[in-house]
C-alpha cells in the first residue's frame, strides 16, 4: 500500500482542504499581483524624475529664457511615486497576511482532520501502523507542507508575472526571435520533470526516513526505564544512528538531485543566448532591431529564466512537502471503524459465545470458542500467556469482530449492535493503567464527566481511595503529571476501579488487574473489586488464579480451544489442567 498513491490525488487532498480559504488565497495573489506591477513601474517613475531634472538642467544650462527647475512638477511625480511605494508596502504586506493566514488554516484544519482521523480508526489500524509513524504524519509532515508553501507560493506568483512581463517586453521587440525562446521551454519542462520524477522517490524515502526515526524516538521514550535498566542505550543508540543514517542518504540523494535543476536549467538557457545572439545579430545588421534592443532582449531571457530557477530550487521544498502530502493523504484513507447499525443494546439474560474462529492475519488464535455468561455473574478466562484471553475480550468490545460463529447478548448478534452504543455497557480495570496529565478528579470524572460530587466521593469510597486522597496536598485537586509517575502502582489502579465505578457499566472487564503490588494494597483492591463487580457482568483475566476463586465460572483456554470450563472447585475436583496450574501456584506461594 506503500508508496502507490501518486501525486495527483495528495494535491487533490490538499486543495480541498485550501478551497474553503480560497478568498483569502486570490486576495493574496491579487495582492502579490499589485506589488509587483508597483515594482515594475516604480523604476520608470525615478527615470521620469531624473529625466524632469536633467531636462530642466539642460534648458537652464543653455539659457533658455524662462528655464527653472520645475519643482511642482518634479513634486507631483514624487508624490505619485510616493503612492506608488505605499501601495507596494502595503500589499506585500496584505499580501503576506492573507497567505500565511490561509495556509495556516488550511493547516490547523488538516492537523485537526488527523486527529478525528485517529479516533475513527479501528483498534486493527491502530494496533497495525507505529505510532512514531502516526505522529510523524501528522507534526513534521504537515509543517513541511506548511514551510513549503509559505516559502514557495509568493515565489510562483511573482515568477509567473516576471515570466509573463517579460514574454511581453520580447513579443514588442521582435515575435520570432520570442518564439525561438519559446521553443525551448518544453526542452527546460522536459529536464525538470525528468530530475523531479528522479529525486520525488528520495524525497518520499526521506519523508519515510522521517517517520521511522520518529517512531524510534517515541519507542526510546515509552521504554526508556527498561532501556536504561538492561542497559541497551548503545543498541538504541545504534538503532537510532542507522535510521539517522538512512534519513541523511535519503536526504542527500534528494537535496543534490533538486539543485542539479538550476544548472542544468541555466544550460539550456546560455543555449538559447547562444541562439538568440545569431538570429538577433542578423537582424541588428539588416536592421530590422536596433543593438541596444538585442541588449534588452537577452536580458528578459535572463529573466525568465531567473524565477524558473528560483522555483527550481524550491523544488526540494515543492517535492518534500508532495511527499508529506502524500503520507497524510494515504493515512486520511485508512480504513475507518464503519458502522451502519444504529441498534442500541443493554444486557437482561445472557452473553453467549458461539463457535467463536479469530486470528490476527494468517494467525489463528481462537479455534471455536463457545461459552455462556448469565446477568451478574462473573468468569475467569485462564490460560497460559498468548493463548487468547485478551482476544475474547477485544472481540466482545468490537474492537475486533469474529471471523466464524457470533458473540449475542440477549440472543442479539454484537456486530448488530452500534459499536459506540455496545461499548458504553463496557467498563474496564487493565493492569496498564492509563492516566492522563491533569487533576485525580478530572482522571476519575473521564468515565461520567456528569457525575455529581456526591457522586465522585461515594466512588472513591467504593474504591478506597478516601484515605490516600485526604493525604495529598491538594486532594482531588492534585495534579497528575504526564506520565503518572508521581502516584504508585496500586494507587493508579484503584483510580481506575473508581473511574470504572463512577461509569456504572454493565460488563465489566478486569485484565490481571490485581498483579504486582503488595498485599495491604492488594487487599484494598480487591475490596474495591468487589463493590465494583457486584451485580455487574464481568469478564476476568487474572494469572493469579487465587483471585479468581468466586468466579461463578472459569474457562481454561489452550491452543485457542476451551479444554476446560465449570467453577473453582468442579475444577479441582475434575484434576486436569486448571487443578494442574492452580497447585502449581498454591505450591509456589
Ligand atoms: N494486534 C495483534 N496483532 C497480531 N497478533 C496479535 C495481536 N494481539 C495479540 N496477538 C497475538 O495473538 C495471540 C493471543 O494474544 P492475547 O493477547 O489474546 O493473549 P493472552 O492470553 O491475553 O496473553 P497474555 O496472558 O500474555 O496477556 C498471541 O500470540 C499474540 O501474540
Amino acid at each position: 500500500m506503500k508508496n502507490k498513491i501518486k501525486i495527483p490525488y495528495s494535491l487533490k487532498t490538499l486543495f480541498k482542504y485550501i478551497s474553503p480559504y480560497k478568498k483569502t488565497f486570490f486576495a493574496s495573489i491579487l495582492m502579490i499581483i499589485i506589488s509587483n506591477f508597483a515594482m515594475v513601474l516604480a523604476p520608470n517613475i525615478e527615470g521620469m524624475v531624473t529625466n524632469a531634472i536633467i531636462k530642466d538642467l539642460k534648458n537652464i544650462a543653455s539659457s533658455i529664457p524662462g528655464a527653472h527647475i520645475q519643482i511642482e512638477k518634479i513634486i507631483s511625480i514624487i508624490s505619485f511615486l510616493l503612492i506608488i511605494y505605499i501601495i507596494k508596502t502595503f500589499s506585500q504586506m496584505f499580501g503576506m497576511f492573507f497567505i500565511t493566514e490561509s495556509i495556516q488554516n488550511t493547516m490547523r484544519d488538516l492537523r485537526n482532520d488527523c486527529i478525528k482521523k485517529i479516533n475513527s480508526l479501528s483498534v486493527k489500524t491502530i494496533d497495525s501502523h507505529p505510532k512514531g509513524d502516526i505522529l510523524s504524519r501528522i507534526t513534521n509532515d504537515v509543517d513541511t507542507i506548511s514551510t513549503a508553501m509559505q516559502q514557495t507560493f509568493v515565489n510562483i506568483i511573482s515568477g509567473i508575472m516576471t515570466v509573463t512581463f517579460a514574454f511581453i517586453m520580447m513579443f514588442r521587440v521582435n515575435l520570432l526571435m520570442t518564439l525561438c525562446v519559446i521553443l525551448f521551454i518544453p526542452i527546460s519542462y522536459f529536464i525538470i520533470r525528468k530530475i523531479a520524477s528522479i529525486s520525488q522517490k528520495s524525497f518520499d524515502m526521506q519523508q519515510k526516513s522521517l517517520g521511522d526515526l520518529s517512531a524510534n524516538i517515541t519507542e526510546s521514550f515509552t521504554g526508556y526505564n527498561e532501556i536504561i535498566l538492561y542497559g541497551k542505550q548503545d543498541e538504541y543508540e545504534k538503532k537510532f544512528e542507522k535510521i539517522n543514517s538512512e534519513l541523511k542518504l535519503t536526504a542527500f540523494k534528494a537535496q543534490f538531485l533538486s539543485y542539479f535543476m538550476s544548472p542544468a536549467l541555466s544550460f539550456i538557457t546560455y543555449i538559447s543566448i547562444g541562439l538568440i545572439s545569431v538570429i538577433g545579430g542578423f537582424y541588428c545588421i539588416n536592421g530590422t532591431i536596433s543593438v541596444g534592443q538585442l541588449q534588452a532582449f537577452i536580458r528578459f531571457i535572463w529573466q525568465v529564466n531567473e524565477p524558473l530557477s528560483q522555483v527550481s530550487q524550491l523544488s526540494s521544498q515543492i517535492q518534500s512537502s508532495l511527499s508529506a502530502m502524500s503520507r497524510i493523504h494515504e493515512f486520511l484513507e485508512y480504513n475507518n471503524e464503519y458502522d451502519v447499525e444504529k441498534r442500541d443494546i443493554s444486557i437482561n439474560r445472557c452473553i453467549s459465545f458461539e463457535n467463536v474462529e479469530f486470528g490476527y492475519g494468517d494467525k489463528k488464535v481462537l479455534k471455536g470458542i463457545s461459552f455462556e455468561v448469565n446477568k451478574g455473574e462473573t468468569v475467569a478466562i485462564v490460560g497460559a500467556t498468548g493463548s487468547g484471553k485478551t482476544t475474547i475480550v477485544n472481540l466482545l468490545m468490537r474492537f475486533y469482530d469474529s471471523q466464524k460463529g457470533k458473540i449475542e447478548i440477549d440472543g442479539i448478534d454484537i456486530k448488530s449492535i452500534n459499536r459506540e452504543k455496545l461499548r458504553e455497557r463496557f467498563g474496564m480495570v487493565l493492569q496498564d493503567t492509563w492516566l492522563f496529565s491533569g487533576s485525580i478528579k478530572d482522571n476519575i470524572l473521564f468515565s461520567n464527566p456528569n457525575a455529581s460530587e456526591t457522586e465522585l466521593k461515594k466512588a472513591c469510597k467504593l474504591a478506597n481511595l478516601e484515605e490516600f486522597i485526604s493525604s495529598l496536598p491538594h486532594g482531588y485537586d492534585t495534579k497528575i503529571d504526564e506520565e503518572a509517575d508521581n502516584i504508585s502502582q496500586g494507587e493508579k489502579q484503584l483510580l481506575t476501579i473508581a473511574r470504572a465505578i463512577l461509569k456504572n457499566p454493565d460488563i465489566l472487564i478486569l485484565d490481571e488487574a490485581t498483579s504486582s503490588i503488595d498485599t495491604k494494597t492488594e487487599k484494598n483492591i480487591q475490596g474495591a473489586m468487589d463493590h465494583l463487580m457486584n451485580g455487574r457482568t464481568s469478564f476476568i483475566i487474572a494469572h493469579r488464579l487465587s483471585t479468581i476463586k468466586n468466579a461463578d465460572k472459569i474457562i481454561v483456554l489452550k491452543d485457542g480451544n476451551i479444554i476446560e470450563s465449570g467453577n473453582h472447585d468442579e475444577l479441582l475436583d475434575k484434576k486436569g489442567f486448571y487443578a494442574d496450574l492452580y497447585n502449581a501456584q498454591f505450591s509456589s506461594l
